[in-house]
């Protein structure tokens, strides 16, 4: 595995809550070790090492089929079929691509569903609130638009303070202009909650623009791990930005690169000693995999 490192940012988390690992102050939210998953006699999951930081994003990206859902789904505790240990520092929420709202509930029904303690209407209606969607509280979910259902189900990880969200491909079926609206959400909710998120995506760019670190998954292995210490908000043309967005391309094997620094190429991008000038940027490529 290469492991490119950045010096690490320490957030003071919302909550008082989770274990330390040791290495300076930084609270663990997650902790998987050796972790592995057959399907029959295929496995897909080869011995995951994955430590998460509390109020990191991380993003998970990989070729379809290398096992990001299939890690995901064993994160959330969906799926007690695989092999070594997960240890979850506190709640974890999921939000997937598909909102799975149910149509026969209204939006508020759903996001107070199955919800513990004291006023969970309430709650729910102050968790809408915050994704901009308390007007659609008491509509029906099938007249919701993609981007706001998308809100609704986010709205409903949410309500759960989760010490961990995880995020399956949340974007995926959404334009490219909700798209962005919802990363600055993500980020506003961030910025609030100071959750830690793992989030699984297909869209390298959105990678860049939203996480600390991108691992790139192949073939049941975390391949590369890579940091990405840009401060927030990001412009998404920025060299560094553009430098790290080849950089994950080259590892997920899509050639053809035609962003690269123009000496010779590492595996670490040193995002503070890197200017314009040393790139010749066509912005040609495809950014999702
Ligand atoms: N329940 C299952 N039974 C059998 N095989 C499965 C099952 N779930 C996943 N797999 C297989 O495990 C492999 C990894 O699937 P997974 O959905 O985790 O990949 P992924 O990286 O999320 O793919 P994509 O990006 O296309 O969503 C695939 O080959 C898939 O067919």
């Amino acid at each position: 595995m290469t492991h490119i490192s950045a010096p690490h940012r320490n957030r003071p988390g919302a909550h008082g809550r989770g274990a330390h690992d040791g290495a300076g102050d930084r609270a663990l939210t997650l902790q998987a070790q050796g972790v592995t998953r057959s399907f029959g006699d295929t496995e897909v999951l080869h011995g995951i090492d994955l430590t998460l930081h509390r109020g990191e994003i991380v993003a998970l990206v990989g070729r379809s089929g290398s096992g990001k859902s299939t890690l995901l789904n064993c994160i959330a505790g969906l799926d007690p079929g695989h092999g070594g240990s997960i240890e979850v520092h506190g709640s974890r929420a999921v939000a997937f691509q598909e909102p799975r709202l149910l149509p026969w509930r209204k939006v508020v029904a759903n996001v107070s569903l199955n919800l513990d303690g004291p006023d969970p209407k309430s709650r729910a209606r102050t968790a809408l609130a915050e994704v901009g969607l308390d007007h659609r509280a008491d509509a029906w979910p099938l007249t919701l638009s993609g981007g706001e259902a998308q809100r609704a189900s986010l709205a409903r990880a949410l309500v759960r303070d989760p010490d961990l969200l995880l995020l399956d491909e949340p974007f995926g079926a959404l334009d490219a202009l909700t798209r962005l609206s919802a990363h600055d959400l993500l980020l506003r909710l961030w910025d609030a909650h100071r959750f830690t998120a793992l989030l699984v995506t297909h869209d390298v760019e959105e990678a860049v623009a939203l996480a600390d670190r991108i691992l790139v998954l192949e073939n049941g292995s975390i391949a590369h791990d890579v940091s990405v210490p840009l401060p927030r908000p990001r412009s998404r043309a920025h060299p560094e930005a553009v430098a790290l967005r080849e950089l994950v391309l080259d590892h997920l094997g899509v050639h053809g690169a035609d962003v690269r620094p123009s000496h010779s190429r590492t595996d670490r991008v040193d995002t503070a000693g890197i200017g314009a000038a040393d790139f010749h940027a066509t912005p040609a490529r495809a950014q999702e995999i």
